[in-house]
């Protein structure tokens, strides 16, 4: 393993407000990293202080072995072996595509074969044939991406920093571009450093999801042990676990807990060591029935929606907390049943405040 880039322990504050509580990752050669956090939390500041842009109070940035960023040091970003794609891509509006994406090389002084050669290649690799000439104005949201793209691989740097690369595009486009990207930066083995606040950004593209909240990392795993093991209510919470009801903590072998809630008792995964709780689970994770089964809250429905094809509901515990669950038939409203969900699938957190 190379590790293209350290973060150690970097403290950023602005002014006397302290927005990266000591921040360290490693981030390997070939990996692509997406770092998912809710607003505010110091993603973009952290990607800023990556590329050189913002400075630091204490800790240090290295790239490739090199220390570029300390609290006395910055290397500027185009002395940095990194390129940058923007959320609003930041292509040059007097520039064609085939300008823009030259652009590095020709003040790299490549020779105009070199150029040709890799402007064919990005041609090819991002679909944009028959676009060179054409003006940013002239393109579309997606075609602009991908000359932004273009204009960053080109330069083959050791990694490519994307801030919220596709927040700009339709929902549509948004699907097909990150499993495009995904499938281009792993074909061409680039390392990547990619902040977003989508979920479904992060799992389709990254091999590790950085957890971040309120400027510290919560949990670095695969996209799918950050789901399945989300080891804070922030990152549960994050990753589609929107149901969270208090409890206290019973017996617990460690792994998991026997947790007592309003009415009954369940068996949670265990990430609390306190005595008040916090369960998170996800609607789609919670099966309803008439009648008492393992591990099941007893609920009474509040509200139906429908939502084609599917009845999202509206519900409350005896303890008056509100829950969701879905369902494939409409259910009334005050009727009264269980919902059962995994051990595995409900996840029991110190409850903060408690
Ligand atoms: N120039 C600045 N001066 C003062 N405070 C700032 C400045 N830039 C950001 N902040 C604050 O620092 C914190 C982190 O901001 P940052 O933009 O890094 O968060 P973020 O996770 O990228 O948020 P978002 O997802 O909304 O872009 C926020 O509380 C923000 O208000």
């Amino acid at each position: 393993m190379e590790t293209i880039l350290k973060l150690d322990q970097i403290h950023k504050n602005y002014g006397k407000k302290e927005v990266l509580k000591g921040v360290s990752l490693d981030v390997q050669k070939g990996e692509i990293i997406s770092v998912l956090g809710p607003s505010g939390c110091g993603k973009s500041t952290l990607l800023n202080i990556i590329a050189g842009i913002l400075p630091i109070n204490s800790g240090h940035v290295l790239l490739n072995g090199v220390e570029v960023t300390s609290p006395n040091k910055i290397v500027p970003i185009e002395k940095r072996d990194l390129n940058m794609v923007f959320q609003d891509f930041a292509l040059w509006p007097h520039m064609t595509a085939r300008e823009n994406i030259l652009y590095g090389l020709k003040l790299r002084k490549a020779t105009r074969q070199e150029q040709e050669e890799n402007l064919q290649k990005m041609v090819d690799l991002l679909h944009l044939n028959g676009l060179m000439d054409q003006y940013p104005a002239e393109l579309s949201g997606g075609q602009q991406q991908r000359v932004a793209i273009a204009r960053a691989l080109i330069m083959s740097p050791s990694i490519i920093l994307l801030d919220e690369p596709l927040c700009n595009l339709d929902v549509q486009l948004r699907i097909e571009m990150r499993t495009e990207m995904a499938q281009i930066f792993r074909e061409l083995k680039t390392t990547v450093f990619h902040v977003t606040h989508d979920p479904s950004e992060a799992f389709a593209m990254a091999d590790q999801i950085v957890v971040m909240n309120d400027g510290k990392i919560d949990q670095i795993a695969t996209p799918e042990a950050c789901y399945r093991r989300p080891a804070t209510a922030v990152v549960a919470g994050l990753l589609g676990a929107g149901n969270h009801i208090s409890g206290s903590a019973g017996k617990s072998d460690g792994e998991y807990t026997e947790a007592r809630i309003a009415g009954t008792q369940v068996r949670a995964l265990n990430f609390a060591s306190g005595s008040s709780l916090s369960l998170y689970f996800r609607a789609e994770d919670a099966a309803y029935s008439d009648t008492e089964r393992p591990n099941s809250i007893p609920v009474q429905v509040v509200m139906p929606t429908f939502e084609g094809g599917i009845y999202r509901m509206k519900a409350k515990t005896q303890d008056s907390e509100e829950v969701t669950f879905l369902h494939t038939s409409n259910l009334n409203k005050g009727q009264k049943g269980y919902l059962s969900i995994e051990p595995d699938q409900l996840y029991a957190y110190d409850r903060t405040g408690a």
